[in-house]
């Protein structure tokens, strides 16, 4: 593989974009090299501007769900973009998003919609604060909520990626209200609850986590917090932007059968377009601002194009009653054939799975929470993302992401990727 006009672009990104890039995930920083300019995608595929193919497995970091430039995504997004791009006034097909997405996840009444992950989860908190009257929040360790101040403390992705999970620039004071805890620990919980009794607003909580790679929940833990969250009139937030209407159409909500408060996504539901939504009942949604007096807004908050593009990406999970087994089985295919490769080369590993996320840990005990996610060989990755890199797959380049399987992968593309792990791993 050759990157010569991708080096090129990067040098020249430089020179007037911080580090190259909008977002410090894609840098390559934790790997090295230098990261691949994307020029076009399709399906399981995207192309860079050297002309190499890649077998996608961070597909935008989750929104396509159904593979790149899918056709009624796209088509919906060129149709709706002849009647005009942003009126900042309410559009009939806002309703219409919203609806259906009322209709499809358990549990909410009401839904704003927003730009960003971030958005969502900010909003969330502020929503939660407003409505108890109370302060704090916990957050989880290696749990990543976009980077709104309260959440840049022991945040995950490319936060801990680049060794800033406490971001310099946020307040002594914001950061005295966001109290933190070991993921699928309810004691660690209980014990934060306990010592700040009256005071803790929310619990907000990835209820799979996928910024210190995939983990998922034990058995108990969402239940616990539930009930610790009944027991001491704290909101229990759900952070679905990257789960919402991937592990299940109702989210993990749905998967898990656990009602969460406030309930946040992102990715899947704005179809590839920036958008991003926060939910829940009425009794808690009704204080947001026009109707109560917490305030929230956004002059592209609900744009056409992106309503449409997001419409078109829900109805196409609602209406496709096979989605979720088949993403799930290919996903358990590629386990397997990962898997057996590692061991066949006897590379030490775990492998972290639920739905079509999942992720590959270099180091030798289940990796359960950030401190068992952290112990995984960096070095190895390394060496790993590079190999299957030239060999035309596209992972993650950071040991903290996780990989999100699309329904374009067809399973020759997965038995290209197993073969190339058994290459790989002989290198390692
Ligand atoms: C779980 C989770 N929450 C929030 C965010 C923030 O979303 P965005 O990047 O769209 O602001 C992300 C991803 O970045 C995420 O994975
Ligand atoms: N892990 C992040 C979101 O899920 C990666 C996206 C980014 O920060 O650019």
């Amino acid at each position: 593989m050759l990157y010569q006009r991708s080096s090129a672009l990067f040098k020249e990104a430089q020179q007037v974009i911080p580090g190259g890039v909008n977002s410090p995930v894609r840098a390559f920083n934790a790997v090295g090299g230098t990261p691949i300019f994307a020029k076009s995608a399709k399906g399981a595929y995207v192309y860079d501007e050297d002309g190499n193919r890649f077998i996608d497995y961070i597909n935008s970091w989750g929104p396509m769900l159904l593979g790149h430039a899918f056709p009624p995504v796209v088509e919906a997004v060129i149709e709706k973009t002849q009647s005009g791009t942003s009126f900042g006034m309410p559009t009939a097909i806002e309703t219409e998003i919203a609806e259906l997405a009322v209709s499809m996840v358990p549990n909410i009444d009401k839904i704003r919609f927003v730009n960003s992950g971030t958005e969502a989860c900010m909003s969330a908190i502020r929503l939660a604060r407003g409505f108890t009257k109370k302060d704090k929040i916990i957050k989880f360790a290696g749990c990543y909520h976009g980077h709104s101040d309260s959440f840049l403390i022991a945040a995950g992705s490319g936060a801990v990626t680049f060794g800033t999970p406490n971001s310099p620039g946020v307040t002594q004071g914001t950061a005295k209200d966001t109290l933190l805890a070991r993921y699928n620990d309810i004691e660690n919980v209980k014990q934060l609850v306990d010592a700040n009794k009256g005071e803790i607003a929310a619990i907000i909580i990835e209820p799979v986590a996928g910024n210190m790679g995939c983990i998922p929940p034990k058995e108990g833990f969402l239940e616990g917090l539930r009930s610790v969250c009944d027991a001491h009139n704290v909101l229990l937030i759900f952070d679905e932007v990257m789960t919402g209407f991937r592990l299940a159409k109702g989210g993990v909500q749905e998967l898990k059968s656990i009602d969460a408060d406030i309930v946040c996504f992102g990715k899947v539901v704005g179809g590839g377009l920036p958008v991003g939504a926060f939910a829940a009942r009425n009794e808690i949604m009704n204080h947001l601002a026009p109707l109560g007096p917490v305030y929230q807004a956004g002059t592209l908050s609900g744009n056409p194009l992106a309503m449409a593009a997001g419409l078109a990406m829900l109805k196409a999970v609602n209406n496709d009653k096979g989605l979720m087994n088949r993403l799930e089985e290919k996903t358990k295919y590629l386990h397997t054939g990962i898997a057996d490769a590692l061991n066949k080369n006897n590379i030490v590993h775990q492998i972290n799975r639920i739905g079509s996320m999942i992720s590959v840990h270099f180091c030798d005990d289940a990796v359960v929470d950030f401190e068992s996610a952290a112990k995984g060989n960096n070095e190895t990755f390394k060496k790993f993302f590079h190999g299957m890199l030239n060999k035309g797959i596209y992972i993650a380049p950071s040991a903290f992401e996780t990989w999100f399987i699309t329904d374009a992968l067809t399973y020759q593309d997965l038995n290209e990727t197993i073969a190339a792990v058994e290459e790989v791993a002989k290198t390692l």
